[in-house]
């Protein structure tokens, strides 16, 4: 007996091992480990992943897989035991962990219908509701409000029984084809019977006549400028043949991607590029830390690696963060490999996505270059592993399973015996730190290309400028290089930090900040419609007219978002023609890149916009970039802020003068004292570096020391304090002295749509018992967590601490 080895599509600690499923006979020839299945489970039958086959099983009765789901395996071996060390190490669910791997699209979907087994109803109203019919889906029922009772009182009489439906998401996108049928004989023969009137449709079987392999169905009526009427006679007798075609969907439109070439390497880029190409020669696995300024021309590494890589027959990962794979960073990369390049971003529609993956599956493209998930691309001959700005935090993923794509880069590198290049102009000091301990290699690049000095960045104190009676939200400085430029014809990047800076409402007789009543945040302010929101839940009230606790009707909107920050420049500097770029504007697919691409023909002087153009960009006529307010990510209640802050700053400037005019950087902040600020106006990567470490050991906070963070939700506070300090407790009796347990103590969101949240914080050095105690702790709750709606939210490496 041939036994498959699955795991089910069920995500509770009791459903989260492996299940022995006899293979029947007629799916033997087919089946294979990695494909995806429908199963019997209980009652119902769901979608599980065979992750193994034997000969024997330790169970008794077992029953058989019903269907299968793929005729190729969606997961390689390889994956499959990455998709347990993920689970393992992030504690979290094989299948979570599998299904992360994964385009959504091979996600299942579940129904239910309900099949009559008698002919006549006790129920009456079931014999209405069916109206003659076998089956029905218990949609239906829900829709006209059935009492679900009665539904179980009739199968237990046995009148009719509840049947479980796997379905598909994943979709195929096909064209018609059109293909000459007749050969050349009988096509002169047909064409000699038809009437001299059939004027066209004798046009249309000359082309045809000559074709030799099949077209799209669409090319043949643009290209005759006919109709399907007239094509259809010859369809019909036989002259030609239609017929569907899967095609991948194209994200990119017809779009040409302008071929580029190696350039002449630069003396620090040669120095970087040759340890990493003799470690592709040797299939040596080491890790390297490229850090470069901005500017210094790290892509040309990547590529130029990538193309040794290629040339040995393996295949590349590269990673960019979501917000900066724009397309002037996908363009780099199809430029130099055109289709051997598969791009993987949010961006893309779910169909799209889907397909791009399967290009890998298909092993049609040797590259990738895409976001977070794009490392579990299932290539089975990599050759290299780049992650560009590896300092970004959008490479830990924050919900399950809580990986960090660095982890998961070194684990597949170990495996294929390949490099991995970590690139950054401000490594994450976790990262910094492990180069300067030789744990990874390091390579520096400290000059910009083409002779481009770094910008010299201006610091503009904001509280001067308050007292000098400037109360908007440009510095003179600020505004006197802005006229500089558009004087001279250049262009200015505007930069305004998202977070921590929306639009709040306070009062300013008596300084109350309207909050969600859910969540405890700040409102944001939305001009459109006059409304107050919350970002977190639905929440949304309008904007009051009077203080709702001292009633003056000083109560304004403060904060800045970018569309304020639009008319404010407008309103200064009347000839300013401005792109705004933010989540309102890109929406729209493509969006972003036509804004980008008018920026760069110079339709407009000013880009402002958040994050999303913080990296990445390189337009040669920057040469003046604004930051407008550094210190809101100061404030976050985060031990991280400072980092934050220096990195942003750092990659915000970088694009400044980039090619031959010179840039510069104006900063404004309420406390320009502070050390991250200085550092980045000096350019001082290494001087941060210090400075942070030293602050870090004092606090004991990575990289000296590791940390769990463990939040807990319900929606009552006492039930989530008590939940929390149980925890605590237990943390405290199994963990060994020299770990520190902080908490419990409420969340700095305390609470997130009608949650209460609290948490715990490990902090250690050495704790090999940790994972094992955490996993009793949550076998422990399980019941509770089902029942209760208790939550517990477990992140051995924290990157969010709200
Ligand atoms: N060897 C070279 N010769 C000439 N120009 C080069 C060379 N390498 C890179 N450049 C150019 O220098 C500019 C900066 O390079 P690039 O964008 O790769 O830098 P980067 O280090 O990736 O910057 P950032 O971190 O800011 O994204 C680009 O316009 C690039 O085309
Ligand atoms: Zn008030
Ligand atoms: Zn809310």
């Amino acid at each position: 007996m041939k036994i498959a080895k699955v795991v089910v599509d069920v995500p509770a600690s009791q459903t989260d091992k492996i299940f022995d499923y006899i293979i029947p006979e007629h799916l033997d020839s087919y089946i294979e480990v990695g494909m995806r299945v429908i199963v019997p489970f209980g009652p119902r039958t769901i979608m599980g992943y065979i992750i193994g086959m034997s000969d024997e099983s330790n169970v008794k009765k077992l029953k058989p897989i019903k269907d299968l789901m793929d005729i190729s395996p969606v997961l390689t071996p390889e994956l499959i035991e990455l998709g347990k060390w993920v689970a393992d190490y992030t504690l979290s669910f094989y299948i979570s962990a599998f299904q992360a791997m994964l385009p959504q699209a091979l996600k299942a979907t579940y129904h239910k219908s309900i099949e009559r087994l008698a002919d006549q109803f006790e129920d009456d109203q079931l014999n209405k509701l069916f109206d003659g019919r076998d089956e029905i889906d218990t949609q239906e029922l829900l829709d006209v409000g059935f009492d679900m009772n009665r539904i179980k009182k009739a199968e237990d009489l046995g009148e009719l029984k509840i049947v479980y439906h796997v379905g598909r998401k994943e979709t195929y996108k096909k064209v018609s084809m059109i293909k000459r049928q007749m050969t050349e004989v009988e096509i002169d023969q047909y064409r000699a019977e038809l009437s001299n009137r059939a004027k066209k449709r004798k046009e249309i079987v000359d082309y045809v006549a000559q074709l030799d392999e099949p077209i799209t169905f669409k090319q043949l009526l643009n290209e005759m400028h006919t109709t399907r009427q007239t094509v259809q006679p010859l369809i019909q007798d036989g002259v030609v043949n239609i017929f569907e075609q899967e095609i991948y969907r194209n994200p990119n439109g017809n779009k040409q991607f302008e071929k580029t070439f190696p350039l002449p390497l630069a003396d620090q880029q040669k120095q970087a590029l040759t340890p990493i190409v003799d470690d592709l020669n040797r299939q040596r696995n080491n890790v390297y830390v490229l850090h470069g300024v901005t500017g210094s021309g790290k892509t040309e590494v990547y590529l130029q690696s990538i193309e040794r890589a290629m040339q040995l027959g393996k295949e590349a990962i590269v990673l960019v963060p979501e917000i900066s794979l724009t397309p002037q960073m996908v363009n780099r990369f199809k430029g130099r490999f055109g289709d051997e390049v598969a791009v993987m971003h949010s961006a893309l529609s779910k169909g799209e996505r889907f397909d791009e993956w399967r290009k890998v599956q298909n092993q049609e493209v040797k590259v990738v270059v895409g976001a977070r998930s794009a490392i579990f691309a299932p290539f089975q001959n990599i050759g290299l592993i780049i992650i560009d700005e590896e300092h970004e935090s959008s490479y830990k993923q924050e919900d399950h399973p809580r990986y960090h794509v660095k982890d998961v880069a070194i684990k597949r590198a170990e495996t294929h015996m390949c490099p991995v290049i970590l690139g950054s102009a401000t490594p994450t000091l976790e990262t910094y730190a492990r180069a300067q301990k030789n744990v990874y290699q390091l390579l520096e690049m400290p000059d910009r290309m083409n002779q481009a000095s770094m910008p010299e960045i201006h610091i503009a104190d904001m509280r001067e400028e308050l007292h000098a009676g400037n109360r908007s939200m440009f510095s003179t400085m600020l505004v006197d290089k802005i006229r500089e430029r558009i004087d001279r014809g250049e262009q200015v990047v505007l930069f305004l930090n998202r977070r921590g800076y929306s639009t709040f409402v306070m009062c300013r007789d008596c300084g109350e900040v309207k909050t969600c009543p859910h969540c405890a945040i700040s409102l944001t302010y939305h001009q459109k419609h006059h409304l107050l929101k919350c970002h977190y839940c639905q929440h949304q009230e309008k904007m009051p007219s009077e203080c709702p606790s001292c009633q003056s009707d000083s109560i304004r909107y403060f904060g800045t978002g970018t569309q304020k920050v639009e008319q404010a420049i407008e309103a200064v500097i009347p000839e300013a023609k401005v792109i705004r770029m933010d989540v309102d504007t890109t929406r729209r697919k493509g969006a972003h890149e036509k804004l980008l691409a008018q920026f760069q023909n110079k339709q407009a002087n000013i880009l402002l916009g958040t994050q999303m153009i913080a990296k990445g960009l390189d337009f040669p006529d920057v040469t003046l970039v604004g930051v407008l307010a550094a210190d809101s990510l100061l404030n976050l209640p985060d031990f991280r802020s400072s980092e934050r802050t220096f990195q942003l700053l750092t990659q915000v400037s970088g694009r400044a003068g980039r090619h031959e005019l010179k840039g510069e950087v104006v900063i404004q902040t309420y406390s320009p004292e502070h050390y991250s600020i200085e550092y980045a106006k000096q350019y001082d990567y290494s001087g941060f570096f210090k400075k942070e470490m030293s602050l870090r050991k004092a606090f004991q906070y990575p990289p000296y020391f590791f940390m769990t963070l463990i939040t807990v939700s319900h929606e009552n506070p006492i039930r989530a304090e008590e939940v929390t300090r149980v925890i605590t407790q237990l943390l405290e009796k199994h963990l060994s002295e020299n770990s520190k347990l902080l908490g419990p103590t409420p969340s700095p969101l305390e609470k997130i749509k009608d949650r209460y949240r609290f948490q715990c914080m490990i902090k250690y050095k050495y704790e090999p018992e940790q994972k094992q105690v955490l996993k009793r702790i949550l076998s422990y709750y399980e019941p509770m967590i089902q029942k209760e709606g208790l939550q517990i939210q477990i992140d051995l490496q924290p990157y969010q601490l709200m």
